[in-house]
């Protein structure tokens, strides 16, 4: 680690306002940045550490930044704290052609007036050095660079940004690590370094296991370590892999079959829920639990028939599929919840070119707390994740392939049961109202993000209002069903 990389600013009020014009225009344009829609009405800075000095050839800052947004007052509603971003900016004189593509611009005024600033992620220098302070075990200021010592990190990986559209921001270390920088930070034990350990302790090689990871620990001395905030992850990079949603249009596009590879990630989702329910610890959803979250899918789907009005005339059916839920739990029913994936889909999937499946991404839908995100739920939610993903892909392709997405669900539930012993479509309606659930979901986020998709989940949720989709039937049954057990374990009625 260079000599220079010491100094925390623990006050800087100088640098964010210099930096304040810039960062207004430049964030709300970036992929990753949450608060779409919202003007941005201000900054406040949560830390700054100093990794290179400024003035030189390359200053470097890491900053953890508060984006202030107008909000619309909901009335009653609790005031929203404002997100935080990590950014990690570079100052130069000026930007070589390679980095035209990172500029932020031109400092006007401040201790950095005249000079450019930049996304240091797309620059080697700053991801080195970053690489670097992981192998070495640096502590920089509030920062902790952490590593599992039985990896070996080695020095002088050449790194490149992935610039593919993510929620986050990702580098490539010479094909040999993948270092995911989180952009909107929380504090708390973040799901996606939390997970990936524990399956990685478990034995579980469906996932692969960290190698390092990034903290800042901005609390009082003493404070409880799950207040610090997870900044980042460095794990093996799967080489040569293709994500399942690539694999799956690529097949589609080639009127081939996919239903052995749906079969094969069944069996890999099935191998991480095992692990995580063997390892994290799992509850039993009674009748009060349910209903809770039943109350929440109905809440989720009204304030969606509010914001999208194509969804309100399937409102009454959609209902019913969470109703029929409540039914069976007031009947006394009970479902075991577990830690799962929390967001899975055919995206999270990568194939190496072996043919064996990893699940990555283990974040949860970023939209939600993280406390409601590392809450036991049914793994059922991620199997429903699923099953839409083939429905999308279906949707994409052109010509159509009739009864494409019914096959690979079928398979991908048929290799779910080999491992799990247990075929979510013997639970038809947890089955139903999850993936109700999850199209809902899906209806808001094309609303606002791709509105020409919108018909792709709303066909879906013409057939759940009906009741139909997630039924036995609608799913035909491959060979290996034959293997389930004929009382699966859920749902269960509770022992008198
Ligand atoms: N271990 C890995 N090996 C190879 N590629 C990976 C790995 N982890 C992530 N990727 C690639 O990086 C992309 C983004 O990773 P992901 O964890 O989904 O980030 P985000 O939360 O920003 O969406 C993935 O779609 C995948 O293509
Ligand atoms: O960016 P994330 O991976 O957190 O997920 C968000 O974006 C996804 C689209 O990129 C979106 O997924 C939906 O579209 C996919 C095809 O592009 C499809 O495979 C998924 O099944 C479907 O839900 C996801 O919902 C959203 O949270």
């Amino acid at each position: 680690m260079s000599k220079a990389v010491t100094r925390t600013l623990t006050t800087s009020p100088g640098l964010l306002a210099s930096l304040d014009p810039l960062l207004r225009e430049w964030l709300p344009r970036q992929r990753w940045f949450a608060g779409k829609g919202r003007p941005v009405t201000g900054f406040s800075l949560v830390a700054a550490t100093e990794l290179l000095p400024p003035g030189g050839k390359l200053g470097l800052y890491h900053l953890l930044v508060r984006a202030h947004q107008a909000i619309a007052p909901v009335p009653g509603a609790p005031e929203q704290p404002a997100d935080c971003y990590q950014l990690l900016i570079g100052e130069r004189e000026a930007l070589p052609p390679r980095l035209a593509p990172a500029l932020i611009g031109h400092v006007a005024d401040g201790p950095l007036a005249g000079r450019t600033v930049y996304d240091a992620l797309y620059d080697t220098r700053p991801t080195e050095l970053l690489l670097e302070a992981l192998r070495t075990g640096a502590r920089i200021g509030g920062l902790r660079f952490e590593r599992d010592d039985s990896q070996e990190i080695r020095s002088g990986l050449v790194p490149r940004l992935v610039t593919s559209e993510q929620s986050n921001s990702s580098v490539i270390y010479g094909d040999t690590f993948i270092l995911k920088l989180l952009r909107r930070v929380v504090p708390g034990v973040n799901p996606d370094l939390e997970l990936p350990l524990a399956l990685a302790r478990e034995g579980c090689d469906r996932v692969p296991a960290p190698t390092a990871w990034i903290r800042a620990e901005l609390a009082p001395a003493g404070a409880p370590a799950d207040e610090a905030y997870v900044l980042g992850v460095l794990q093996p990079f799967v080489q040569g892999a293709a994500d399942g949603w690539e694999l799956a249009l690529r097949e589609l596009a080639k009127g081939e079959d996919f239903a052995s590879a749906a079969r094969a990630l069944g069996r890999a989702t099935a191998e991480v829920h095992t692990a995580l329910a063997r390892t994290l610890p799992t509850v039993t959803l009674g009748h009060t639990q349910v209903q809770q979250l039943v109350d929440g899918m109905v809440e989720r789907l009204d304030a969606a028939a509010q914001a999208v009005p194509a969804l309100r005339p399937y409102a009454p059916g959609l209902r019913s599929a969470f109703e029929a839920l409540a039914g069976l739990a007031a009947e006394g029913c009970t479902w075991t919840a577990q830690r799962i994936h929390g967001d899975l889909h055919l995206g999270q999937c990568l194939r190496s070119p072996g043919g064996q499946w990893w699940l990555i991404d283990f974040e949860g839908e970023p939209s939600k707390p993280l406390a409601e995100r590392r809450m036991p739920q049914p793994p059922v939610r991620d199997v429903a994740g699923m099953l839409r993903s083939f429905d999308y892909a279906a949707h994409s392709a052109d010509p159509s392939v009739p009864g494409w997405a019914d096959t690979c669900r079928a398979a991908y539930c048929s290799g779910y049961a080999q491992v799990s012993g247990a075929d979510p479509r013997t639970d038809p309606v947890l089955l139903r109202a999850y993936e109700t659930d999850k199209a809902i979901y899906e209806v808001v986020y094309e609303a606002r993000h791709r509105p020409d998709w919108l018909p792709v989940p709303l066909s879906a949720i013409s057939r759940l209002a009906a009741g139909a989709d997630t039924s036995p039937s609608a799913i035909p049954a491959t060979p290996s069903i034959s293997s389930i057990p004929s009382s699966p374990p859920s749902p269960r009625r509770p022992r008198p």
